[in-house]
Formats: C-alpha cells, sequence, structure tokens
C-alpha cells in the first residue's frame, strides 16, 4: 500500500448557486489519521468529501494531498479513492469483476487486474464468493466489496461517505469495528463522514464537527466530549447541559452566572468570555444527588421524567429556571434509592464539572 499523506484542505468554500455549502474551512489531517467528519444533515460533509475526492469543484480555496496540489487533478489523478453510501456495485458483474473495475479503466491486462482483484477479496475474506453477484451477499458483505473495489487502487487516502448507515445496528457495530481493523492494518488515512456522534467517537483519532459549512471543533474523541468547544458541540456530542447565562461576580478563578430565570451557578474561569454573557455545559453523569458541595453549585429542582437505559437511568429535572436539565445515574445507585416523578431532588456539582465555552465565530 501507499504510504498515508496528510490531506491539507487551504481556506475552501463551495457555493452551489445562492447557497453555501462550506465557507472557508481549513483543516489539516495528518497521514495515518482515521478522521470522522460529524455533524447534523447540510452542514457541508458531504460536500467537504467530495471536494477532497474531486467529484466536486472547489469554488475557493486549496486541497493538498502529500505534496501535490490536487485542487485541478480529476478523482483518478489523486490518489484517493471514493466508498459511496449506496456502495454503487454493478448488479450484472461478479464480485471479482466488480472489484477489478477501476483496474480495467486503467487499461490493465485482464489476467493481472484479476489477481489484484482476488488479493483484494481475500484482504476482505471474501474469496469463496468471487464468482456471486452483488444482490447474492449480506449488507456487510456487499460492504466489504465496496471496499475492496475501494482499495484496489492503493490510495493514500479513503475517503467514506456514510459507509455504515445502510446496516443494521447489530452490523452497524460490527462493520465499524472492521472499519477501524482495517485502517489500522493498512496505516492510510481514512476521511469518514457520519451523522453519529457514537460511530465518530468509537473510529475516529480526529473528529471534525461542523455546523452551517463552518468548522466548530477539530479534536480527538475525548478532548472533543471533555471539552468541546461551544455551546453546539456540547449539544451535538450529547450527554452535556448547555446552560447560557449572565456574569454576576467573576474573581479569583471563579465565575457566578445568573440564568435568565433567577438559578444562580458558580464556574471555575477557565476561559475568558469576550462578553457579560457565558455559555456552560455541565456533564449528566457528572451531577450528584445531594447539596454537600462547599462551593455551593447547584440547584433542588422536580423530577419530570426517568428514563431506564440499562446500565444507567436518566433523570429530567426542572427547576432554578432550567426545563430539562438531565443527570445520569448508575443503575445501582438510582435503584438503591428509587426516585419517583414528582419529586423535589437536591443537585450539586464539583467547580471542575463546570465547562465554560466558546462562542460560535460566525
Ligand atoms: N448539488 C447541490 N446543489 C445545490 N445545493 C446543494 C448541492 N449539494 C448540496 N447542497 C446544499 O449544500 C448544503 C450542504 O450539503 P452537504 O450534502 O454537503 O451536507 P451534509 O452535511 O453532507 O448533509 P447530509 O448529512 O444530509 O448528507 C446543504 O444546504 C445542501 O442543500
Amino acid at each position: 500500500m501507499s504510504k498515508a499523506s496528510e490531506i491539507d484542505i487551504a481556506s475552501v468554500t463551495k457555493v452551489y448557486g445562492t447557497t453555501t455549502a462550506v465557507e472557508a474551512i481549513s483543516l489539516k489531517i495528518p497521514g495515518g489519521t482515521y478522521c470522522c467528519l460529524l455533524g447534523p444533515s447540510g452542514c457541508g460533509k458531504t460536500s467537504t468529501l467530495r471536494m477532497i475526492a474531486g467529484h466536486e469543484t472547489i469554488s475557493s480555496g486549496d486541497v493538498r494531498l502529500g505534496t501535490i496540489v490536487v485542487t485541478d487533478l480529476p478523482p483518478a489523478r489523486r490518489g484517493t479513492a471514493m466508498m459511496f453510501q449506496s456502495y454503487a456495485l454493478f448488479p450484472h458483474l461478479d464480485l471479482v469483476d466488480n472489484v477489478a473495475f477501476s483496474l480495467k479503466m486503467k487499461g490493465l491486462p485482464k489476467v493481472e487486474r484479476r489477481a489484484k482483484a482476488m488479493e483484494m477479496l481475500q484482504l476482505m475474506e471474501l474469496q469463496a464468493y468471487a464468482t456471486r453477484k452483488p444482490a447474492q451477499l449480506s449488507g456487510g458483505q456487499q460492504q466489504r466489496v465496496a471496499l475492496a473495489r475501494a482499495l484496489i487502487t492503493n490510495p493514500q487516502a479513503l475517503l467514506l461517505d456514510e459507509p455504515l448507515s445502510a446496516l443494521d445496528p447489530f452490523l452497524k457495530v460490527r462493520m465499524r469495528a472492521e472499519l477501524k481493523k482495517l485502517q489500522t492494518s493498512l496505516g492510510i488515512t481514512f476521511v469518514h463522514v457520519t451523522h453519529s456522534q457514537e460511530e465518530a467517537m468509537a473510529l475516529a483519532d480526529l473528529i471534525v464537527v461542523m455546523n452551517d459549512g463552518r468548522i466548530e471543533q477539530a479534536a480527538p474523541p475525548r478532548t472533543v466530549f471533555e471539552q468541546p468547544a461551544t455551546a453546539f458541540v456540547a449539544r451535538f456530542m450529547g450527554d452535556h447541559n448547555v446552560i447560557s447565562g449572565r456574569i454576576t461576580d467573576r474573581r479569583n478563578g471563579v465565575m457566578t452566572i445568573a440564568v435568565p430565570q433567577g438559578g444562580t451557578f458558580v464556574a471555575g474561569d477557565n476561559r475568558m468570555p469576550f462578553s457579560d454573557t457565558a455559555d456552560l455545559a455541565i456533564r449528566t453523569d457528572r451531577v450528584r444527588i445531594g447539596t454537600e458541595d462547599i462551593n455551593g453549585l447547584g440547584f433542588t429542582g422536580s423530577v419530570s421524567n426517568i428514563e431506564y437505559r440499562g446500565a444507567s437511568v436518566k433523570l429530567t429535572v426542572a427547576g432554578a429556571g432550567l426545563e430539562d436539565f438531565t443527570i445520569l445515574l448508575r443503575d445501582r445507585d438510582f435503584f438503591a434509592n428509587p426516585i419517583r416523578v414528582g419529586e423535589a431532588l437536591p443537585l450539586c456539582w464539583g467547580k471542575e464539572d463546570v465547562i465554560v465555552l466558546g462562542r460560535t465565530q460566525h
């Protein structure tokens, strides 16, 4: 396989008519990285991927792969390969011919391209199905054929557009593990588009959270979860309570924030907001029941909903001007002291469990 190359996206914009799908994004994806482009529908993930692949023209900016600026190169000359959401397999061709297709386009002799295709099918453990047509395979097997077909050109980077979305939940988790294993063994750069934060967390070395054509945060999964850069990221990743309010006091690395409906929160002053308002995030699993915190962080609210999740129980609490503050309790802790809807519940958390969020620079 080819050596993995860095992908450098420099101030890239994509405009379709009057729609700006991607707005001056810059991103460096180091060679050999598993990168997930993550975000809600319409945020510009697929456009970004297609511009890297060369399936979409770049309105302005440049894409570099390794040392080569590929902005104006056709897809086949970029050193990238793309795997599509629908797999785009040819129904009338058997697996060998499906996988060998791009080599046929390159004019490789039949014997040579069939041998290479068999090698790829072996890598995907599909050699026993070589003479079958795609319709005679399961969804997971079809996905592996699509992977074999993409990888046969020895790409420096594999670009995957929602590769798991056609699979049922169990297969999705299994194929997810196989994708990760494959990327690790090939050592090439993977760029994978998904709208699932769980998928991105499970796979990525680098998560790029996109919103409205821009990058909100690009960081390893643990950083994105533990230090979300903006309120959008904290909300999109889930398992955070995002609270906006006015800063009423600020001293010795601590600030007090009043939410519009009257609650007060004390936060570590770990980031400098540019105005007298702040957005905070408090992780749902860091909130405790009780009033024991010495800094006086917390409030008493009324339980409005309880959801059993197996290993944990999710409680929604209304109070201090907040409608749906959520907390996650371990099942053992919940069932040791069961709580009912309507019950008053004192909640607290530590100063270190409050994340002061930055503002989206839109
Ligand atoms: N060919 C096109 N012509 C016009 N507008 C387009 C075209 N392709 C995409 N768009 C618009 O550009 C924006 C970004 O689309 P894109 O497909 O990149 O988003 P996405 O994050 O991949 O969404 P999804 O998860 O739904 O696939 C959207 O507003 C979309 O409607």
